[in-house]
């Protein structure tokens, strides 16, 4: 039943890649591509797989802060696209190489005084980040080590599941003593003067329900973990106190991260992601699928058939005057803050 919806939704890897057929093959380009993609630490993401958990990590890579460049989206699209021609791998950890920033959202230098040729591809690749973990058949894991406004607030939405870090004095985010980190999550876009395109206004809908949602997309708020963690905007927050893992938890962890990122064994957060990836992979691939097919064909279906309209409708948003000074006010605010510290 599923098959013909699925087929319609032409994202280029999308949960349509479950048939039987794919998972039977066995393709070695995929295992050429993908230790490419892990050689170099300049790599806008980290990817590496453990087959024999079923599970695959891709962390975004792009200091200071993994802010969304139309470069950073096409790595993630071009990186979910090689974990997904292994049949062996069912759930993807999406995570990031800092420890303390989960991603920036939109890289907002891509939107002041844009080039015309650019702006359009740049909103593409967005869409398309969206439309391959929405649409994904593989269950993708949100580790939110650190702050996720806005953009960054969406690729954790548009995961299967939300594990958030609950901060807290002296606690450990990668295994070192650090001070205080409290990381927030919220689609912020009023804060910047625009406003969240309707489908990630909808995700939001769909993830914490219509009035709460109406509520934090007009005032623009950025949720602490537990507020998060009440709202239903993620599943899990992780203390010290809260979850100890097991040492076979650790030692897989470790076979999984690449070499940049391995200390993050040491990451709670990484360690119950894992976890939870681990208890998807268990899941018959079909079955899970078409649970997700249930809940997410429909708003997909609708996204992709207003793709054009909403490339447009941005790119002359974003053109507009007062978009571009509030816009400029916000970065030089941004900067400002940064440089103080
Ligand atoms: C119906 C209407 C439809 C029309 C649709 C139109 C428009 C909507 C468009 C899209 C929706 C999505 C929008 C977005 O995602 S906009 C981006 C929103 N992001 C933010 O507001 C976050 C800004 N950043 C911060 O608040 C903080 O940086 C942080 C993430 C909380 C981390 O704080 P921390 O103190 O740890 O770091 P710094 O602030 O010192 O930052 C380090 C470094 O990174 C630079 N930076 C941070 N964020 C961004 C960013 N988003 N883009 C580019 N650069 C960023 C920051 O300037 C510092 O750099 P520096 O060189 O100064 O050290």
């Amino acid at each position: 039943m599923a098959a013909p919806l699925l087929s319609s939704l032409c994202c280029r890897h999308s949960l349509r890649h479950c048939s039987p057929r794919r998972f039977a093959r066995n393709d070695l380009s995929f295992f050429r591509s993908l230790s490419t993609s892990i050689s170099s630490e300049k790599s806008l993401v980290l990817s590496h797989v453990n087959e024999d958990a079923g599970v695959a990590i891709l962390a975004m890579n792009r200091p200071p802060a993994n802010s969304l460049s139309l470069e950073l989206n096409e790595a993630i699209c071009t990186s979910l696209k090689e974990i997904d021609t292994n049949p062996k791998i069912q759930s993807v950890i999406l995570a990031s190489t800092n420890p303390t920033i989960f991603s920036a959202g939109l890289d907002v230098t891509e939107l002041i005084s844009p080039d015309d040729q650019r702006l359009p591809k740049f909103w593409n690749s967005l869409q398309q980040v969206y439309i391959d973990l929405y649409g994904s058949r593989l269950a993708i894991i949100a580790a939110i080590q650190g702050h996720a406004p806005a953009a960054g607030c969406m690729l954790a939405m548009a995961c299967d599941y939300r594990i958030m870090y609950g901060g807290g004095e002296g606690s450990t985010v990668d295994g070192r003593k650090r001070k205080s980190h409290i990381p927030t999550i919220g689609l912020n876009e009023t804060q910047l003067g625009i406003a969240a395109p309707p489908w990630m206004g909808q995700l939001l809908v769909r993830t914490i329900g219509f009035r709460p949602a109406e509520r934090a997309l007009a005032l623009g708020t950025l949720f602490p973990p537990m507020e998060a963690l009440i709202e239903g905007l993620v599943d899990d927050v992780i203390t010290e106190e809260s979850f100890s893992p097991s040492a076979d938890t650790i030692h897989a962890l470790e076979k999984l991260l690449p070499d940049p990122i391995r200390n993050q064994a040491l990451s709670l957060v990484m360690q119950k992601a894992f976890q939870e990836a681990e208890l998807y992979a268990k899941i018959s691939p079909q079955a899970r699928v078409a649970s997700k097919l249930v809940t997410r064909s429909e708003s997909l279906k609708d996204m992709i058939a207003s793709r054009e309209a909403d490339t447009e409708y941005f790119c002359s948003f974003i053109c507009q005057d007062t978009v571009q000074k509030n816009l400029k006010k916000y970065v030089e605010a941004l900067k400002k803050k940064s440089k103080s510290k």
